[in-house]
C-alpha cells in the first residue's frame, strides 16, 4: 500500500490517544511485564501503553523496509535487548500489508503482538488491535501532519 491512494484515513493528537488508550484497556490485568516499540511508528503507542499499564521496562527494535526490488523483506538496525517471552508486548502502530508484522513474530514468537489500526492484509497476523482500516486507505499519522488554513468552502 502507498501513499498514492487518494483515500485518507487522518488521525489526531487526541484521536491517537484515545485509542491507544482504548487498546490498554483491551490489555489491562493479563500480566506483561515489558514492552518493545517498534520503532519509529511504534515509540507513541508504547509510550501510551507504558503509562497506562504500569510497565516500566520499555525497549525498542528499529527496523527498516527496503526499497524497490526487495520491497517487504526488512532490515533490523538495532535489535531490542529484552528476550522473547510471553509477558512481553511488542507494540507498533498499525499493520498494513503484514510483513513488519510477520518479520517481528518470527523474532519474537512467544510475545504478544498488538498495534492500534490494522487492515485486513495484515490483521491475521495482530494478536489485539482497535480500530479497523480499509487495505486502500492511507492512514495519516499526526506526527506526519502539522495545523494548516483552510479555504473557506465558497472560495474553493
Ligand atoms: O504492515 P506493513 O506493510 O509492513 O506496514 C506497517 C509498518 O509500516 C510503518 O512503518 P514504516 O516502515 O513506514 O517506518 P516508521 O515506523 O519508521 O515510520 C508502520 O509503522 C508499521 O511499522
Ligand atoms: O497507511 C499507512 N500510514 C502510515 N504509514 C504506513 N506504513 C504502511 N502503511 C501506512
Ligand atoms: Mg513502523
Amino acid at each position: 500500500m502507498s501513499l498514492s491512494t487518494n483515500k485518507m484515513f487522518y488521525v489526531s493528537w487526541e484521536a491517537f490517544h484515545r485509542a491507544t488508550k482504548e487498546l490498554a484497556y483491551q490489555l489491562l490485568g493479563q500480566d506483561y511485564n515489558a514492552i518493545v516499540a517498534v520503532s519509529r511508528g511504534g515509540l507513541v503507542p508504547a509510550a501510551i501503553l507504558a503509562r497506562e499499564l504500569n510497565i516500566r521496562v520499555v525497549d525498542s527494535i528499529c527496523v527498516a523496509s527496503y526499497e524497490h526490488d526487495k520491497q517487504g523483506s526488512l532490515s533490523i538496525l538495532k535489535d531490542a535487548s529484552l528476550a522473547d517471552s510471553d509477558k512481553l508486548l511488542i507494540v507498533d502502530d498499525l499493520v498494513d500489508t503484514g510483513e513488519t508484522a510477520k518479520a517481528l513474530r518470527e523474532h519474537f514468537p512467544k510475545a504478544c503482538f498488538v498495534t492500534v489500526y490494522a487492515k485486513p492484509q495484515g490483521k491475521p497476523l495482530v494478536d489485539k488491535y482497535v480500530t479497523d482500516i480499509e487495505q486502500d486507505t492511507w492512514i495519516q499519522l499526526p506526527w506526519d501532519m502539522e495545523l494548516a488554513y483552510s479555504k473557506p468552502l465558497a472560495e474553493k
